[in-house]
């Protein structure tokens, strides 16, 4: 049976829009076949547009019983009111979270899809700009890579590739001058190597350019100053100032260029487990679930719990001491610290929220909900999870 040829989805305005646009196009096997191959979207995307009510509306006049909804954290959080609202109507919809983002943003899961593609792609920035600044006396090869509240692509690509001598990820505030600061460690690793390479994630020291901004795009997230320009202006200025010598610093902004290409191997299996779990779960009726790996295996989370914190880099976690033990840079603030403010997770048995149990007793039916994996070995007989929600994927490795 060919599903999709039944299929149509909401375009061409994109995103959340798209729901109360006129337009739709049939998705069948000719018009996804290749797609995979393809970077971007053929349904579009865009900033804001989520007004839950329009969307609802839009779902109950066309008769539509499956919503699939894919995205980030921002994304999520809207499919979660659109749940909501379906819940609140009794309307017989399931509502599907799908994880796409590639700053791994998204909580409880182990790594939400276009991550792997993105650490993967940065290795090129990464690689041309070690190449830049090892051919010169002084040399900088500096990279902004994406990531406005959570470093996990510089902090990965920093340690898949070895050639980076300073991550700044927005988890971390550094300080410039002084003891333990920024310059007084290029000033050694210059001295030491005669070159080094800095990642720096868009959100990381915000804080530091005086022109910092409160403005915000139309889904409310903060819009950036360009963290990479300032660093490559300040250090320059620190270099002419303290030094005799010239600064070679060669600034690569690949951003857009990683965020625009095909999904590599991984992301596409990845990308096949999603789409064949998802599926399986709105046929078995539950709803209101977001999927995806937790701790390895395929789970069904209730969207309300990887909506209630956005993912981001724990730094007293093994894996951004990992990093700091490759890079032997500076840790910038004491991470004990952080340890004590950092809430610990504890395991947690809910209950997944299901189409039938959602007209049949609506008031009893938390809207928490459980995890339920896939192939149910993490669940007992009852249909319980018991799941160790904390995201934890570092400590295994
Ligand atoms: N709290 C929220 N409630 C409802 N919709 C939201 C919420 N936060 C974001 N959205 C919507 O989700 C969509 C995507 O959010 P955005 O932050 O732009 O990207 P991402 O999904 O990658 O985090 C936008 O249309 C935005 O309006
Ligand atoms: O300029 P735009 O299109 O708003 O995108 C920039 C933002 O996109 C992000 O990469 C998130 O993109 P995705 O959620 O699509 O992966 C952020 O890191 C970045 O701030």
């Amino acid at each position: 049976m060919h599903l999709f040829s039944y299929w149509r989805a909401f375009v061409p305005q994109g995103g959340y829009r798209g729901f109360y646009s006129r337009n739709t196009v049939p998705l069948n096997l000719k018009v996804v076949n290749d797609i995979h191959k393809r970077g971007g979207t053929i349904l579009g995307t865009s900033r804001g547009g989520h007004d839950t009510t329009k969307i609802v509306n839009s779902i109950e006049d066309r008769g539509i019983n499956q919503v699939y909804i894919i995205g980030g954290d921002g994304t999520q959080k809207g499919a979660a009111a659109i749940f909501e609202e379906v819940k609140r109507r009794r309307l017989k919809v399931s509502v599907v979270g799908i994880p796409k983002t590639i700053d791994n943003d998204i909580a409880v899961i182990d790594r939400s899809f276009g991550f792997d593609t993105a650490v993967e792609e940065a290795q090129r920035a990464i690689n041309a700009a070690h190449t830049e600044a090892e051919s010169v006396h002084n040399g900088i090869g500096l990279v902004k890579l994406m990531g406005r509240y959570s470093g996990y692509i510089a902090m990965y690509a920093t340690l898949a590739s070895r050639d980076v001598d300073l991550c700044l990820i927005p988890e971390v505030p550094f300080h410039l001058e002084g003891e333990g600061g920024l310059y007084e460690f290029v000033d050694k690793r210059l001295r030491e190597n005669g070159h080094m390479v800095i990642v720096v994630a868009e959100g990381a020291g915000q804080e530091l350019m005086e022109t910092s901004t409160q403005a915000r795009d139309a889904s409310g997230n903060q819009l950036l100053r360009d963290i990479g320009l300032w660093l490559s202006q300040k250090l320059k200025d620190h270099y002419s100032k303290t030094k005799n010598e010239s600064l070679n610093l060669k600034y690569i902004d690949p951003t857009y260029m990683i965020r625009a290409i095909p999904s590599n191997a991984s992301d596409n299996v990845y990308c096949t487990l999603l789409a064949q779990s998802g599926l399986h779960g709105a046929m078995a009726g539950y709803t209101g679930f977001t999927i995806g790996p937790v701790n390895g295996r395929h789970a069904f989370i209730p969207i309300s719990r990887v909506t209630e914190r956005p993912n981001r880099v724990n730094i007293a976690d093994r894996m951004w001491a990992r990093l700091l033990s490759s890079t032997n840079q500076p840790a910038f603030i004491n991470a004990d610290k952080i340890n004590n403010k950092e809430p610990k997770e504890e395991k947690q048995v809910l209950v997944l929220n299901k189409l039938s149990d959602i007209f049949t007793n609506l008031d009893s039916n938390s809207s928490n909900g459980s995890l339920w994996s896939m192939d149910g070995a993490a669940t007992d007989s009852t249909g319980k999870a018991n799941v160790n929600t904390t995201k934890e994927n570092e400590s295994s490795q």
